[in-house]
């Protein structure tokens, strides 16, 4: 296995070249367990933790490697490496963290397309469609929409289905597939390019891991043992993450996400609704809501039905979730920078005092 086979490219191999990385290893993550990486070099799967340097200057999570990164790595007899520096990222999707505050959370890196996978069934949901578009837009992910489980509605359902979406969501290709009579999938593997990067976003059960396996043609995939032993002896059960199919496109699982939030994404909201950003443009005030003010463009857009309702009822709320977000990053940051400086003050008063002591 080559690293092109894997995604590298000219702008990666000058990173290395001019940071002096030629000593290194270099390998791409390809899942990651509690701060316990796989990472896929030319030489094959190591299983790897960040230097104690990488941890320190770590300002935050994504600092910390994430699926689809490059890193440079040394490895060591014990089976065991050490991963020293994450090259510059292309791309990065992230979210809100779950449960956390103003933090954001990496889904994966480096990655060119994103297949946004949403079953016909009863869960369909176009307000969820929107959301993961945001997320991709803000990341400069190009999207592309798979309707799974065909084989559960009929074919006017699936029609329907993606006239709705066509009527909210412009320029995007959507293909409609069913992993149990592989229907659509000559259309998908048409889709996935050479050296280009893929990953899956859904929800939980909408056919992610089935779509990944069959496409890797291999059923047993996800909990295939990837190391057997290591340094400790212990044995290591990982999910793999990162495939390379047979025509060279590189496929990377994500986790189901229960809770999509979005993050501060700049521009993933103006890219997924920009006909509601246009128009408001045209609102009397310039710092106008659009829920309930006198001249407000997008309101008068919505009742005259140019507008898709719920789909501007979507954008309300997740304008008022990135406002929320923004508060409380913006929050954390200010208690970080405080408690900094509490730090500082607290090291320099006990130079002083030692410097006083040692006078006196
Ligand atoms: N009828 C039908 N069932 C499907 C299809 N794809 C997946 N399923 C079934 O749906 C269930 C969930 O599929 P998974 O592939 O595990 O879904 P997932 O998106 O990976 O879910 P998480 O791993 O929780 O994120 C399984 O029982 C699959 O057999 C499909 O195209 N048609
Ligand atoms: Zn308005």
């Amino acid at each position: 296995m080559k690293l092109e086979d894997l995604g590298y490219n000219e702008r990666l191999e000058k990173f290395s070249l001019e940071n002096k990385l030629i000593d290194f290893e270099i390998g791409r993550v390809i899942s990651e367990h509690k701060e316990r990486y796989i990472v896929k070099t030319e030489k094959g799967e190591f299983e790897a933790e960040i230097t104690g340097n990488l941890r320190f200057s770590a300002s935050g999570r994504e600092d910390f490697p994430a699926v689809g990164d490059w890193v440079a790595l040394t490895q060591y007899d014990d089976g065991l490496s050490l991963i020293h520096k994450i090259l510059p990222r292309f791309s990065v999707i992230s979210r809100k963290a779950v449960g956390q505050h103003g933090e954001k959370q990496i889904i994966a890196a480096n990655i060119d397309y994103a297949l946004l996978v949403q079953a016909v069934d009863r869960d369909f949901n176009i307000n969820r469609l929107e959301r993961y578009l945001t997320i991709c837009n803000a990341s400069k992910v190009s999207p592309i929409i798979i309707l799974s489980k065909i084989d559960l509605v009929n074919a006017d359902r699936v029609s329907e289905i993606m006239e709705n979406i066509k009527a909210r969501i412009q320029n995007v290709s959507i293909v409609p597939i069913s992993n149990e009579s592989l229907d659509g999938y000559k259309q998908i593997r048409a889709t996935i390019q050479k050296g280009k990067t893929y990953c899956m976003l859904g929800s939980s059960g909408v056919g992610k891991s089935t779509l990944f396996n069959t496409l890797s043609g291999k059923s047993i995939m996800r909990t295939e043992p990837i190391s057997q032993s290591t340094n400790k002896g212990r044995h290591v059960t990982s999910h793999r993450e990162l495939i390379v199919l047979d025509k060279g496109g590189i496929l990377i699982d994500n986790p189901g996400m229960r809770e999509v939030g979005i993050a501060d994404s700049p521009g993933g909201l103006d890219l997924t609704f920009d006909r509601i950003v246009r128009l408001s443009k045209n609102c009397k005030f310039k710092d106008c809501t659009h829920t309930n003010e006198i001249g407000c463009s997008v309101l008068e857009a919505v009742e005259k039905g140019e507008i898709d309702k719920a789909s501007y009822e979507n954008y309300v709320k997740m304008e008022r979730e990135k406002a929320h977000y923004e508060t409380t990053a913006a929050e954390k940051r200010k208690k970080d920078k405080e408690f900094g400086k509490f730090i500082k003050n607290y090291k320099k008063s006990r130079n002083k005092n030692k410097n006083d002591d040692s006078i006196g």
